[in-house]
Protein backbone atom coordinates (compact mmCIF):
# COMPACT_ATOMS: atom_id res chain seq x y z
CA UNK A 1 0.00 0.00 0.00
CA UNK A 2 1.12 3.24 -0.74
CA UNK A 3 2.44 5.01 2.47
CA UNK A 4 -0.06 8.20 1.91
CA UNK A 5 -3.00 6.48 1.48
CA UNK A 6 -2.35 3.62 4.32
CA UNK A 7 -4.64 4.20 7.73
CA UNK A 8 -3.41 6.59 10.41
CA UNK A 9 -4.60 8.64 13.38
CA UNK A 10 -7.12 11.04 11.81
CA UNK A 11 -4.71 13.95 13.62
CA UNK A 12 -2.73 12.32 11.36
CA UNK A 13 -4.66 12.23 8.20
CA UNK A 14 -5.33 16.34 8.56
CA UNK A 15 -1.25 16.78 9.14
CA UNK A 16 -0.32 14.96 5.67
CA UNK A 17 -3.36 16.59 3.89
CA UNK A 18 -2.23 20.09 5.44
CA UNK A 19 1.57 19.26 4.11
CA UNK A 20 0.64 18.02 0.35
CA UNK A 21 -1.35 21.64 0.29
CA UNK A 22 1.96 23.82 1.44
CA UNK A 23 3.74 25.26 -1.30
CA UNK A 24 7.14 25.27 -1.66
CA UNK A 25 9.92 27.51 -2.21
CA UNK A 26 10.31 29.33 -5.72
CA UNK A 27 14.37 29.34 -5.61
CA UNK A 28 16.57 26.11 -4.98
CA UNK A 29 18.27 26.60 -2.32
CA UNK A 30 21.78 25.65 -1.15
CA UNK A 31 23.05 25.29 2.23
CA UNK A 32 25.77 25.35 4.48
CA UNK A 33 25.21 23.22 7.08
CA UNK A 34 26.59 22.42 10.24
CA UNK A 35 27.74 19.05 10.85
CA UNK A 36 25.66 16.95 13.03
CA UNK A 37 27.75 14.17 13.69
CA UNK A 38 30.47 16.58 14.75
CA UNK A 39 28.13 18.07 17.52
CA UNK A 40 27.17 14.61 18.91
CA UNK A 41 30.83 13.29 18.54
CA UNK A 42 31.55 16.50 20.58
CA UNK A 43 29.15 16.29 23.44
CA UNK A 44 30.33 12.55 23.77
CA UNK A 45 33.99 13.55 24.17
CA UNK A 46 32.45 15.84 27.08
CA UNK A 47 30.81 12.36 28.51
CA UNK A 48 27.59 13.69 28.26
CA UNK A 49 24.43 12.13 26.03
CA UNK A 50 23.69 13.82 22.77
CA UNK A 51 20.64 15.57 23.18
CA UNK A 52 18.31 17.21 19.83
CA UNK A 53 16.13 19.66 21.97
CA UNK A 54 12.97 20.16 20.24
CA UNK A 55 11.17 23.54 20.39
CA UNK A 56 7.43 22.27 20.08
CA UNK A 57 5.05 25.03 20.83
CA UNK A 58 2.04 22.47 20.68
CA UNK A 59 1.41 19.34 19.12
CA UNK A 60 -2.15 16.56 18.28
CA UNK A 61 -0.96 14.91 21.45
CA UNK A 62 0.03 17.74 23.61
CA UNK A 63 -2.56 20.37 25.98
CA UNK A 64 -2.64 23.21 25.50
CA UNK A 65 0.24 25.81 23.72
CA UNK A 66 3.93 27.17 24.94
CA UNK A 67 3.85 31.01 24.37
CA UNK A 68 7.46 32.07 25.17
CA UNK A 69 10.00 33.58 22.33
CA UNK A 70 11.12 30.15 20.70
CA UNK A 71 14.50 32.18 20.27
CA UNK A 72 14.61 32.13 24.36
CA UNK A 73 13.97 28.89 24.69
CA UNK A 74 16.34 27.53 22.10
CA UNK A 75 19.14 30.24 23.66
CA UNK A 76 18.53 28.26 27.16
CA UNK A 77 18.38 24.54 25.71
CA UNK A 78 21.45 24.83 24.12
CA UNK A 79 22.83 26.67 27.64
CA UNK A 80 21.71 23.28 28.66
CA UNK A 81 23.90 21.22 26.34
CA UNK A 82 21.91 20.27 23.93
CA UNK A 83 23.85 19.03 21.07
CA UNK A 84 21.61 20.25 18.22
CA UNK A 85 18.01 21.63 18.08
CA UNK A 86 14.77 20.23 16.24
CA UNK A 87 12.39 22.82 15.33
CA UNK A 88 8.90 22.46 14.64
CA UNK A 89 8.02 24.31 11.09
CA UNK A 90 4.61 22.87 10.79
CA UNK A 91 2.15 25.84 11.66
CA UNK A 92 -1.94 24.22 11.91
CA UNK A 93 -0.95 21.48 14.25
CA UNK A 94 2.35 22.27 16.04
CA UNK A 95 2.55 25.89 16.07
CA UNK A 96 5.34 26.39 14.26
CA UNK A 97 6.65 28.24 11.87
CA UNK A 98 9.79 29.20 8.72
CA UNK A 99 10.47 32.30 10.73
CA UNK A 100 11.09 30.64 14.13
CA UNK A 101 13.64 28.32 12.63
CA UNK A 102 15.45 31.64 11.05
CA UNK A 103 15.61 33.28 13.79
CA UNK A 104 16.76 30.31 16.02
CA UNK A 105 19.10 29.12 13.41
CA UNK A 106 20.80 32.32 13.64
CA UNK A 107 20.49 33.10 17.44
CA UNK A 108 22.82 29.58 18.42
CA UNK A 109 25.86 28.21 17.05
CA UNK A 110 24.44 24.51 17.31
CA UNK A 111 22.88 22.25 14.05
CA UNK A 112 18.86 22.60 13.58
CA UNK A 113 16.66 20.34 12.20
CA UNK A 114 13.78 21.45 10.51
CA UNK A 115 11.09 19.22 11.68
CA UNK A 116 7.53 19.39 9.07
CA UNK A 117 5.85 17.08 6.70
CA UNK A 118 7.91 17.21 4.15
CA UNK A 119 6.70 15.43 1.22
CA UNK A 120 7.54 17.00 -1.98
CA UNK A 121 11.00 18.49 -3.57
CA UNK A 122 10.24 22.35 -3.63
CA UNK A 123 9.34 22.10 -0.14
CA UNK A 124 12.72 21.57 0.20
CA UNK A 125 13.32 25.15 -0.88
CA UNK A 126 11.20 26.65 1.83
CA UNK A 127 13.58 27.42 4.55
CA UNK A 128 17.45 26.72 4.89
CA UNK A 129 18.17 24.38 8.32
CA UNK A 130 21.01 21.96 9.15
CA UNK A 131 19.11 18.97 9.02
CA UNK A 132 15.56 17.94 7.31
CA UNK A 133 13.24 15.68 8.27
CA UNK A 134 12.06 13.05 5.62
CA UNK A 135 9.51 10.52 7.12
CA UNK A 136 9.92 7.51 5.21
CA UNK A 137 6.25 6.30 5.41
CA UNK A 138 4.88 9.27 4.05
CA UNK A 139 7.24 9.86 1.07
CA UNK A 140 6.69 8.09 -2.55
CA UNK A 141 10.48 8.59 -3.50
CA UNK A 142 12.42 8.49 -0.75
CA UNK A 143 15.98 8.14 -2.61
CA UNK A 144 14.92 11.08 -4.98
CA UNK A 145 14.08 13.50 -2.12
CA UNK A 146 17.23 12.48 -0.08
CA UNK A 147 19.26 12.93 -3.02
CA UNK A 148 17.43 16.28 -3.86
CA UNK A 149 17.77 17.26 0.09
CA UNK A 150 21.99 16.23 0.52
CA UNK A 151 22.21 18.07 -3.02
CA UNK A 152 21.48 21.04 -1.92
CA UNK A 153 23.86 20.69 1.70
CA UNK A 154 21.23 19.37 3.63
CA UNK A 155 22.04 16.72 6.22
CA UNK A 156 18.94 14.04 5.74
CA UNK A 157 17.46 12.68 8.83
CA UNK A 158 15.28 9.72 7.35
CA UNK A 159 12.70 8.33 10.13
CA UNK A 160 11.29 5.30 10.30
CA UNK A 161 8.85 2.72 12.82
CA UNK A 162 9.65 -0.69 11.50
CA UNK A 163 12.34 -3.00 10.31
CA UNK A 164 11.00 -2.67 6.46
CA UNK A 165 10.63 1.11 6.79
CA UNK A 166 14.63 0.57 7.78
CA UNK A 167 15.54 -1.31 5.19
CA UNK A 168 13.76 1.39 2.26
CA UNK A 169 15.45 4.07 3.85
CA UNK A 170 19.12 2.39 3.78
CA UNK A 171 18.21 1.50 0.56
CA UNK A 172 17.64 5.26 -0.26
CA UNK A 173 21.12 5.79 1.07
CA UNK A 174 20.15 7.41 4.34
CA UNK A 175 23.06 7.61 6.95
CA UNK A 176 20.97 9.00 9.73
CA UNK A 177 18.20 7.72 10.64
CA UNK A 178 16.07 8.51 13.44
CA UNK A 179 13.87 5.17 14.83
CA UNK A 180 10.51 7.23 15.90
CA UNK A 181 8.92 5.20 18.88
CA UNK A 182 5.55 6.80 17.75
CA UNK A 183 3.63 4.81 15.81
CA UNK A 184 2.03 7.32 13.84
CA UNK A 185 -1.30 5.29 12.53
CA UNK A 186 -2.59 5.13 16.38
CA UNK A 187 -0.05 8.06 18.03
CA UNK A 188 0.61 5.53 20.53
CA UNK A 189 4.64 5.58 21.85
CA UNK A 190 6.52 2.29 22.97
CA UNK A 191 10.21 2.23 23.60
CA UNK A 192 10.53 -1.07 22.59
CA UNK A 193 10.16 0.17 18.86
CA UNK A 194 13.48 1.77 19.28
CA UNK A 195 15.13 -1.62 20.72
CA UNK A 196 13.70 -3.56 17.98
CA UNK A 197 14.72 -1.91 15.22
CA UNK A 198 17.86 -0.80 16.12
CA UNK A 199 19.06 -4.50 16.24
CA UNK A 200 19.04 -4.47 12.44
CA UNK A 201 20.61 -1.38 11.31
CA UNK A 202 24.20 -1.46 10.27
CA UNK A 203 26.98 -0.13 12.90
CA UNK A 204 28.17 2.91 10.48
CA UNK A 205 24.77 4.49 10.69
CA UNK A 206 24.07 7.32 12.75
CA UNK A 207 20.72 6.24 15.12
CA UNK A 208 18.19 8.70 17.12
CA UNK A 209 16.03 7.57 19.32
CA UNK A 210 12.89 10.07 18.83
CA UNK A 211 10.23 10.09 20.79
CA UNK A 212 8.30 9.19 24.04
CA UNK A 213 11.32 9.84 26.11
CA UNK A 214 10.57 11.15 29.58
CA UNK A 215 13.07 10.11 32.40
CA UNK A 216 16.70 9.95 32.45
CA UNK A 217 15.89 6.18 32.96
CA UNK A 218 14.47 6.49 29.48
CA UNK A 219 17.48 7.85 28.14
CA UNK A 220 19.60 5.62 29.40
CA UNK A 221 17.41 2.47 27.85
CA UNK A 222 17.71 4.20 24.90
CA UNK A 223 21.41 4.57 24.84
CA UNK A 224 21.85 1.02 26.37
CA UNK A 225 19.90 0.16 22.44
CA UNK A 226 22.42 1.81 21.03
CA UNK A 227 21.05 5.19 20.52
CA UNK A 228 23.75 7.76 19.13
CA UNK A 229 21.55 10.76 19.97
CA UNK A 230 17.86 11.15 21.37
CA UNK A 231 15.41 13.69 20.01
CA UNK A 232 13.37 14.94 22.67
CA UNK A 233 10.45 17.33 22.88
CA UNK A 234 7.08 17.29 25.50
CA UNK A 235 9.56 16.27 28.65
CA UNK A 236 12.02 19.49 27.55
CA UNK A 237 9.24 21.69 27.01
CA UNK A 238 7.60 20.83 30.04
CA UNK A 239 9.17 23.43 32.71
CA UNK A 240 12.31 24.80 33.05
CA UNK A 241 13.51 23.96 29.48
CA UNK A 242 17.61 24.20 30.58
CA UNK A 243 17.28 22.12 33.53
CA UNK A 244 15.25 19.48 31.50
CA UNK A 245 18.19 19.27 28.83
CA UNK A 246 20.61 19.29 31.85
CA UNK A 247 19.16 16.18 33.57
CA UNK A 248 18.92 14.01 30.07
CA UNK A 249 22.29 15.10 28.57
CA UNK A 250 23.83 14.48 32.01
CA UNK A 251 21.93 11.07 32.54
CA UNK A 252 24.91 9.01 32.27
CA UNK A 253 26.17 10.55 35.56
CA UNK A 254 26.25 8.54 38.15
CA UNK A 255 24.42 10.97 40.73
CA UNK A 256 21.97 11.64 38.15
CA UNK A 257 17.79 10.13 38.85
O1 LIG B 1 4.06 14.67 18.93
C1 LIG B 1 2.94 14.48 18.43
O2 LIG B 1 1.88 14.62 19.06
C2 LIG B 1 2.81 14.03 17.00
C3 LIG B 1 1.55 13.78 16.50
C4 LIG B 1 1.40 13.42 15.17
C5 LIG B 1 2.50 13.30 14.36
C6 LIG B 1 3.78 13.55 14.87
C7 LIG B 1 3.94 13.91 16.18
N1 LIG B 1 5.18 14.18 16.70
C8 LIG B 1 6.36 14.31 15.90
C9 LIG B 1 7.60 13.97 16.56
O3 LIG B 1 8.40 13.34 15.90
C10 LIG B 1 7.92 14.44 17.94
O4 LIG B 1 7.66 15.80 18.00
C11 LIG B 1 9.35 14.23 18.38
O5 LIG B 1 9.82 12.96 18.08
C12 LIG B 1 9.45 14.45 19.90
O6 LIG B 1 8.59 13.57 20.56
P1 LIG B 1 8.26 13.75 22.10
O7 LIG B 1 9.56 13.78 22.84
O8 LIG B 1 7.45 12.56 22.47
O9 LIG B 1 7.51 15.03 22.25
Amino acid sequence: MNANEEEVAPAVRAILDAAAEREGGSERLAVDARSLTDAFDAVEADGRVPIISEVKPTSPTTEGTRDDDPVELAEEMVAGGAAALSVLTEPEHFGGSTENLERIREAVDVPVLRKDFVVREDQLDVVESDVILLIARFVDDLAGLVEAAESRGFQALVEVHSVAELEAALAAGASIIGINNRDLAKLEVDLATFETVAQEAPDDVTLIAESGVSSVDDVRRMRAAGADALLVGTAIMDGDVRENVQRFTNATQETQT
